[in-house]
């Protein structure tokens, strides 16, 4: 039996799964957290890395191994491999003024044809022209950009900096994908390449693509990581972070919405809501769309495709918040919400809790509506809390239908897919079949997909894992009184 190994480094943790390349059967896994917060460092990302392998047994057997990571975090590299500044996260609001710098200064339509998307807080690109206004001592030593995946990826393979890489830091070695590359601000969809002049726009400094086996000349420009294509071998695992196995292959990685879409096998005709710490609706087509609204960013998918995708600030947590204000933990809270009736009898929970991304407002805040002495009970709060997180959504899902995608089937994954109340309310907020996969990590999935890909060159097609579906009961009114509750706030 082969294996290989899927890597998922998201928000809140870091999760292993060693697979069975034949069949894609799980055969071993494991996790380890992430700490709080909206920047962090990176070598805490890298100790969980390990602390997840060393759960789920090590690498032993594992042939090829890729990593999924959460996007646009930026990892900020000196010319000796150190990271410069802990990591800004795709949930840090503070460079919100840059994005509307950026817009004012471009205009949003042509942000949006440049690279795919209205560029927001989450967005990279916007963390640059932050660091470049604030802290502009950093900004001057900057010789490398990376994303999560990109950095844990070049770390696995060796490098880092002195005392943290047996190989050295060479920057030049530095990879990422379309996918991930996507999710930057700087790279464009429609041209597969980065649109560097967008970069020095943003950051006031030139940039260049790494160049691997390229004499490192201090020629001022800042490295960004070559893009690797879908199935390519990127390198191997040094053994030192491999248990002493040497030769595991290593692929190019991805953004772990992109690499949850390979997990699922999504086609065509699906569309995935994915609700973690991020809340993710995202389809795959065959073409990029363009919207310069915001509410939908064309990103590129991880199999050669695009993955319009629209993406919320509050998801899985809006659910833990509210259970936590009840005194009640979440197998508690699914029975509540489950004990009212759809549409909570009119309370909705507008969900702005860290502000939002989706619509752009930054420094908005959580609010209930329609409390009356009637409807203000557990349960109606707790279904409210459910149906608030979906809505949210399911006005990104509208935006990407708009796009001349067809919705034949809904596959809910992540962390909050597991309740039965979140399962119910999709079929009642959501006007499209709803599939829920067996439990899974479906991003580690996904990049162990990759690297059997990578490993035999041919995209593996493994069954897919059993699927719950909830029966068809979609409720209008539900989406009519939270859109009347949400179109009310404005910040
Ligand atoms: N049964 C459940 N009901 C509601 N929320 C859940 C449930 N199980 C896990 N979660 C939530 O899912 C989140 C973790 O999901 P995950 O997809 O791993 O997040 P991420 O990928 O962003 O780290 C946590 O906030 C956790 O509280
Ligand atoms: O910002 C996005 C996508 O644009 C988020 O999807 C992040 O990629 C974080 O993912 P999770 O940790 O919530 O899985």
């Amino acid at each position: 039996m082969g294996l290989v190994a899927g890597i998922d480094s998201s928000t809140q943790s870091c999760k292993v799964a060693v697979l069975d390349s034949g069949t894609g059967a799980l055969v071993r896994s494991g996790k380890a957290a992430h700490p709080d917060g909206t920047e962090i460092d990176p070598s805490l990302w890298w100790e969980a890395l390990l602390e997840a392998v060393a759960d789920a047994g090590g690498l032993e057997g594992v042939s090829a191994l890729s990593v999924a990571g959460q996007q646009h975090g930026m990892v900020l590299l000196d010319a000796s491999g150190n990271v410069l500044r802990p990591a800004l996260l795709w949930n840090d609001t503070r460079s919100a003024p840059a994005a509307n710098d950026l817009v004012a200064e471009l205009g949003a339509a042509e942000l949006a044809a440049r690279c795919g998307s209205v560029p927001v807080a989450s967005f990279t690109i916007t963390k640059l022209r932050w660091v470049r206004d604030n802290e502009p001592g950093i900004a001057r030593r900057v010789a490398a950009v990376a994303l999560p995946h990109d950095w844990l990826a070049w770390r696995l393979r060796g490098y880092g900096p002195a005392g943290h890489g047996p190989l050295g830091p060479d920057l030049e070695e530095l990879t990422t994908d379309r996918s991930d590359a996507s999710g930057t601000g700087y790279w464009s969809p429609r041209l597969e390449d980065y649109d560097v002049e967008l970069f020095g726009h943003a950051f006031g400094r030139a940039a260049r693509v790494a160049s691997p086996g390229r004499f490192r000349q201090d020629d001022g420009h800042v490295i960004l990581p070559r893009v690797a294509g879908p199935a390519e071998t990127t390198g191997t695992i040094h053994p030192t972070h491999a248990g002493g196995f040497d030769g595991i292959r290593l692929g190019a990685g991805a953004g772990d919405n992109a690499a949850g879409a390979l997990g699922l096998g999504a086609m065509s005709g699906d569309v995935v809501v994915s609700l973690g710490t991020s809340g993710t609706v995202y389809a795959v087509t065959d073409s990029p769309g363009a919207d310069d609204t915001g509410t939908v960013a064309v990103f590129a998918d991880a199999s050669g495709a695009y993955l319009p995708i629209s993406v919320t600030l509050n998801a899985a947590r809006v659910l833990g918040t509210t259970a936590s204000l009840l005194g009640i933990d979440l197998e508690r809270f699914s029975e509540l919400a489950l004990a009212a009736e759809p549409g909570s009898d009119g309370v909705v929970l507008v969900p702005y809790f860290e502000g939002e991304r989706t619509p752009n407002l930054p420094d908005a805040t959580a609010s209930f509506h329609g409390l009356s002495l009637a409807s203000t009970t557990r349960e109606n709060v707790a279904r409210a809390a459910v149906e608030g997180m979906l809505c949210s959504l399911a006005v990104g899902l509208d935006a990407i239908l708009r796009q001349g995608v067809t919705a034949k089937r809904l596959l809910l994954i992540g962390g909050a897919a597991q309740s039965p109340a979140v399962q119910a309310a999709t079929a009642q907020v959501f006007d499209v079949p709803v599939q829920v996969p067996a439990p899974g990590e479906y991003v580690a999935r996904g990049a162990a997909v990759q690297a059997a890909w990578a490993l035999s060159g041919i995209r593996p097609e493994w069954p897919h894992p059993g699927l719950a579906a909830p029966e068809p009961d979609h409720r209008p009114a539900i989406r009519e009184r939270y859109n009347t509750a949400a179109e009310g706030i404005r910040f």
